[in-house]
């Protein structure tokens, strides 16, 4: 990429990046995966059985066909049902906030926290998480937010065979494990896009798989 091109919300990445960075490895109890082409975090723990299933039984009541940007259902791209839960939900609103927390990270910029069920053959193909801004999508994804700096994603349920979250570039394959959470940088510590963050969520084999993911943009989410 040639120096002038300008990396939106770029100062901003770099910022987001050094606070959570700084706070997560300040706590011992948190796992970091041991590589240096990314900023991967995994907390054991951090939701107890009871929110999990609490959140499974959400999520059959919201999930529909995942909307990516339009037209990834209908290519098989992501062929798991998502949906957003309720913000004004008390029980979502503690759980967001206990995100919010354990970043420290403006609990303005989060979105809405999103359910995610996967059945037998369903999959969410490799992908970053950032909005690729020369994309038409982000002139509104600009003015809603900005970019995507951390994901957080907490796996909710033991799944029998298969739905790993599969790191292809880091080669780290995360096996999913009720209350874990897991949490990545998707941006350098400069601020651009870290390429190595390209992750999957592999095809489930056999049970079921359910996920809520909450992605942080550098501004105010709106
Ligand atoms: O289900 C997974 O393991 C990955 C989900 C994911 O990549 C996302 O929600 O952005
Ligand atoms: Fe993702």
């Amino acid at each position: 990429m040639a120096t002038q091109d300008i990396i939106p919300d770029r100062d901003a990445l770099k910022r987001m990046g050094e606070t959570v960075r700084k706070r997560l490895t300040a706590d011992p109890e948190i796992y970091r995966v041991p590589t240096d082409r990314a900023e991967i975090f995994a907390i054991g723990n951090f939701l107890s059985p009871a929110e999990c299933q609490r959140f499974v039984r959400m999520i059959d009541v919201v999930a529909r066909p995942s909307a990516l940007h339009e037209e990834a259902y209908a290519s098989g791209f992501r062929t798991s049902y998502s949906g957003n839960f309720d913000p004004g939900d008390p029980f979502v609103r503690g759980i967001s906030r206990r995100i919010d927390d354990l970043l420290g990270i403006n609990p303005k910029c989060g979105e809405t926290i999103q359910g995610q069920r996967y059945l037998p053959g369903q999959e969410f193909k490799p992908h970053n998480d950032w909005f690729y801004t020369s994309e038409k999508y982000w002139n509104a994804e600009r003015k809603r937010g900005g970019q995507r700096s951390w994901t957080a994603m907490a796996f909710l349920n033991k799944v029998a065979e298969g739905g790993h979250t599969h790191f292809s570039e880091i080669g780290a394959s995360i096996e999913p494990k009720p209350g874990v959470l897991l949490v990545w940088n998707n941006a350098l510590p400069d601020g651009t896009p870290n390429e190595a963050t390209l992750h999957a969520g592999t095809p489930v084999i056999s049970g079921e798989k359910y996920v809520l993911t909450k992605w942080y943009r550098t501004r105010k989410w709106t």
